[in-house]
């Protein structure tokens, strides 16, 4: 199989990937020619030299009147044979011409004025008196940034793209200025937001020990990266891809016959996690069951899954009946039964586990296989719940949420903006791993993940893209695979057909199986008499 470094259907969409790698090949050449040109400059202005020097000469026997040819040739004739003659008479005239060579070869065109055109500079001009009220004060004898100031001593580096717009900048701000404060880095941010041109995404780098602001601008994420055999290890889940320049590892991915390398946003689950658990927050339609259903896919390589679904749309029935799918449940009851049992089976498994570690012996083997709790608007349960005073299904994820790392299980939650207050307390505290999908504020994301989000929200945000943190690490930008449902009319052929080539084989046969409408099974009659 041909690997290429990106193939035509990404390219398109990850845009960033291929300018990095060409603007790295061409800044390359660029160097390379710079540093040619350098050494064979003398060279070249030498040959430049003697070539003016016989077209000069070629011009005045030309321009000499026939019969004066003669005696010009023979003073020429006798001025050679002494210097011939003279002590070091070759070796003197051989430097006079190199000498004179070089003096006629020089470039007598105008040096290319440095800088950026009138257009740019009038741009650059405008972003520095923007920023003269956030970077001085009154008080400040020298300072940094004036009105009516030269913008080149502070704005250090700057490129455009070919329509003029600012593309990268580099800022030196005055040390005074509060950079740790995120209310004042945020008002410098939408400022340059502004400035540099809406409907872009920007990255802010803010370099506080050397007192530098970059600004850059970034390429939307590849939203054709459909759902496919990742690989990664056993405990690894790809929530989705992320920039290039985020994360140290790339995975190889597969279009057809070629296959390109893509950074991903890898969660690592299991007892040695620190994000044993995941919350997925966003507005309806960001594509938070797409994720779900992702993660089941990936899920079921290695363990069973157990869906609860309060959306009730059937957004997961593919999995229906699969090896692994332990239970899809859309109905209250069926989510309170499936729920106890879970809590019951992380109890078990955790109690098999001590004893087996007390014995000195590894884990019991019915212990091992991850079991993986998906809940999608689990908080619509909890409102009917409340209504027909029954018991709320998230009150059940407290064992599992506690408990589950050492168990071996794994809880995912994805819930709307809106009902984020309605969540248990077990969730938000349990719940390390966070995604937040679709159109969001930055408070939101701030208050959701825990940090700001390090661009400016995209100008149109599609289905899949948001942001994910784990822990206490960094934000990273976020495309989930598109994962949609195989059943739904409106999916493409090619996503259907790699969705339904992921999905694990049928244990019960599909003549019984509805093809639309969900089918609920309980999580006892599933679990395989071993691990029951
Ligand atoms: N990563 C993605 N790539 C491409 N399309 C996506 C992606 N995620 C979601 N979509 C599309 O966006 C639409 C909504 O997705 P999804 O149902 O997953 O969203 P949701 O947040 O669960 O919304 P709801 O709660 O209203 O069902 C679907 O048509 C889906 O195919």
């Amino acid at each position: 199989m041909a690997r290429r470094p990106l193939p035509r259907i990404l390219s398109k969409d990850s845009a960033q990937l291929a300018r990095t790698q060409l603007a790295r090949s061409r800044e390359l050449a660029r160097t390379a020619a710079d540093s040619a040109t350098d050494v064979l400059h003398p060279l070249i202005t030498i040959s430049r030299g003697l070539r003016r020097l016989a077209l000069a000469g070629r011009a005045k026997v030309v321009a000499t009147p026939k019969d004066k040819r003669g005696p010009l040739l023979f003073l020429a004739a006798a001025v050679v044979m002494a210097v011939a003659l003279m002590p070091y008479g070759p070796l003197l005239a051989a430097v006079s011409l190199m000498v004179a060579a070089a003096w006629y070869g020089r470039d007598h065109a105008p040096a290319a004025p440095e800088g950026p055109d009138t257009a740019r500079a009038e741009r650059l001009q405008s972003l520095y008196e923007a920023l003269v009220p956030s970077f001085s004060t009154a008080d400040d004898p020298a300072p940094l940034y004036a009105h009516g100031g030269a913008w080149d001593a502070v704005l250090t580096e700057h490129e455009f793209d070919e329509s003029g717009r600012l593309e990268h900048v580099v800022i030196r701000y005055p040390a005074y200025f509060p950079d740790g404060d995120p209310e004042s880095r945020a008002r410098v941010e939408r400022l340059l937001t502004a400035k540099a041109g809406r409907g872009r995404e920007y990255r802010f780098a803010w370099e506080e020990e050397g007192n530098r602001l970059t600004l850059s601008v970034l390429a939307a994420l590849p939203t054709g990266i459909t759902a496919q055999h990742f690989v990664t290890a056993p405990g690894e889940t790809v929530l989705g891809f992320t920039d290039p320049d985020e994360v140290q590892r790339t995975l190889p991915l597969s279009y057809g016959e070629e296959t390109c390398d893509v950074p991903p946003v890898v969660w690592r689950t299991g007892s040695r996690s620190p994000e044993p658990h995941l919350l997925v927050m966003g507005q309806p339609g960001s594509g938070s069951s797409t994720l779900l259903r992702s993660i089941a896919l990936q899920a079921l390589r290695h363990g069973d899954v157990m869906i609860v679904d309060g959306g009730g749309t059937g957004e997961y029935s593919c999995l229906i009946g699969r090896e692994g799918v332990l239970a899809v449940e859309c109905a209250p009851a069926g989510a309170v039964s499936g729920l106890e049992w879970a809590a019951q089976e992380t109890e078990r498994r955790l109690l098999a586990v001590n004893q087996a570690r007390q014995a000195g012996g590894p884990p019991p083997e019915d212990t091992t296989r991850p079991l993986w709790v998906l809940l999608d608007r689990p908080t619509v349960f909890t409102h009917l719940a409340e209504a027909e005073h029954r018991t709320d299904p998230q009150a059940l994820l407290q064992v599992p949420l506690r408990h589950g790392r050492a168990a071996g299980v794994t809880v995912v939650v994805a819930e709307q903006f809106d009902s984020a207050d309605t969540l248990s307390e077990a969730i938000g505290q349990h719940t390390r791993a966070r995604v937040v999908l679709g159109p969001a504020s930055p408070q939101q994301v701030t208050a959701f993940l825990g940090a700001p989000p390090p661009t400016t929200p995209p100008d149109r945000t599609p289905p899949g893209r948001g942001y994910a943190r784990l822990g206490s690490g960094p934000v990273h930008r976020l495309q989930v695979p598109a994962t949609p449902d195989p059943y739904d009319e409106a999916t493409p052929e090619p996503e259907r057909k790699a969705v339904l080539s992921l999905l694990p084989e049928r244990t019960t046969p599909a003549e019984s199986e509805p093809t639309r409408s969900l089918e609920v099974v309980s999580p006892a009659d599933a679990v395989p008499a071993d691990r029951a």
